[in-house]
């Protein structure tokens, strides 16, 4: 899914295809290492606008672009924007606490970490990256399924571990981690450089996400027959199982059961990215303002 919410004449947009990582070139502490460029909104882009204002415009292009998108005028429509204009509320209340320390997305295959990331990196001016593609740009090769292939598992995830300690001492980045990056503890030690975000979805949820994608590019989930739903939520399962702790870990959790509750809602598949950023801000706010819990404190600690 393509999204795009860039409310703020500050926000960058960050073009992914531009993202150029090598390990070797990444000098610590300087932002630049990881040679970006960046697209910034200017005068001219907003008086190409047709009389929207650059929000509204940007605004509009996203709710009538995602999937069932609601038509300008519909009352889903008016609910999308309403949404967004929470986002950027929200996200100006928590910028000044954030203090530009980076934001780092865990959570199962599928549970929404790019697509949220993305949102989240627009609308607080951060820049949006993937550790999955980090890895293959280090690696050299187009897909993690090849380097599970071509390597192993295990050479994987080292090399997703060198990528979260590049990062680590960089600021202002929203890092849309692998799904297992949670398994090694010197990952923690990295991601808790910035605030770790838990994007916490049901089972059924991810298996319908992941079924209606595929599988190619998840070699963990990637079966060559039956039907795809069954395999890939009993593969999750055991995935969760191994997880479901690791994931506990971090400093605040977004549950889309709880959020499609408050909504009013029974299922979480009519959550939109844009509602589950808003949860993520609150909750980073609230881990933010009020530090973190005693057990968590435990934790950091060692
Ligand atoms: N809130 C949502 N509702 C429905 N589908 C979603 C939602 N968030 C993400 N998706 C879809 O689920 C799939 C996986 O999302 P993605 O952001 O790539 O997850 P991750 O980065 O955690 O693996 C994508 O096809 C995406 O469009
Ligand atoms: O859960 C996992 O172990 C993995 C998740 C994948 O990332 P996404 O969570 O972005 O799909 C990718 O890192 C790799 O296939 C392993």
């Amino acid at each position: 899914m393509e999204v795009s919410v860039g409310l703020s004449s500050r926000s960058i947009g960050l073009q992914r295809r531009d993202v150029g990582y090598s390990r070797s070139c990444v000098e610590r502490k300087r932002v630049p290492a990881l040679s970006l460029k960046v697209r910034s909104w200017n005068g001219a882009s907003i008086r190409q606008n047709n009389g929207y204002c650059h929000h509204q415009r940007k605004v509009s292009w996203w709710c009538c672009k995602r999937p069932g998108g609601a038509a300008p005028g519909s009352e889903d429509f008016h609910n999308s924007v309403d949404e967004a204009l929470l986002l950027k509320r929200k996200s100006e209340e928590v910028a000044p606490y954030l203090c530009g320390r980076c934001i780092y997305l865990v959570g199962m295959m599928g549970s929404g970490k790019s697509t949220v990331g993305k949102i989240l990196s627009e609308v607080l001016g951060y820049s949006f990256f993937d550790s999955d593609k980090l890895v293959e740009q280090a690696v050299g090769l187009p897909s993690v399924a090849q380097i599970f292939k071509e390597y192993s598992e295990a050479f994987f995830r080292d090399n997703e571990s060198e990528v979260l300690k590049d990062l680590s001492s960089m600021r202002r980045l929203v890092v849309a981690t692998g799904g297992g990056a949670v398994i090694r503890p010197t990952n923690w030690g990295y991601m808790k450089q910035g605030i770790t975000v838990w994007l916490d979805v049901p089972l059924e949820a991810l298996a319908r996400r992941i079924a209606a994608v595929g599988t190619d590019s998840r070699p963990l989930l990637h079966q060559e027959s039956g039907d795809p739903y069954t395999k890939a939520f009993a593969r999750l399962t055991t995935l969760a199982e191994q997880r479901g702790e690791a994931y506990a870990n971090a400093d605040a959790r977004v549950c889309l059961e709880v959020i499609a509750a408050k909504q009013g809602k029974s299922d979480v598949c009519g959550l939109t990215p844009i509602a589950i950023a808003i949860e993520a801000l609150i909750k980073i706010e609230v881990f933010l303002k009020e530090g973190a819990p005693v057990e968590k404190r435990a934790f950091l600690q060692g």
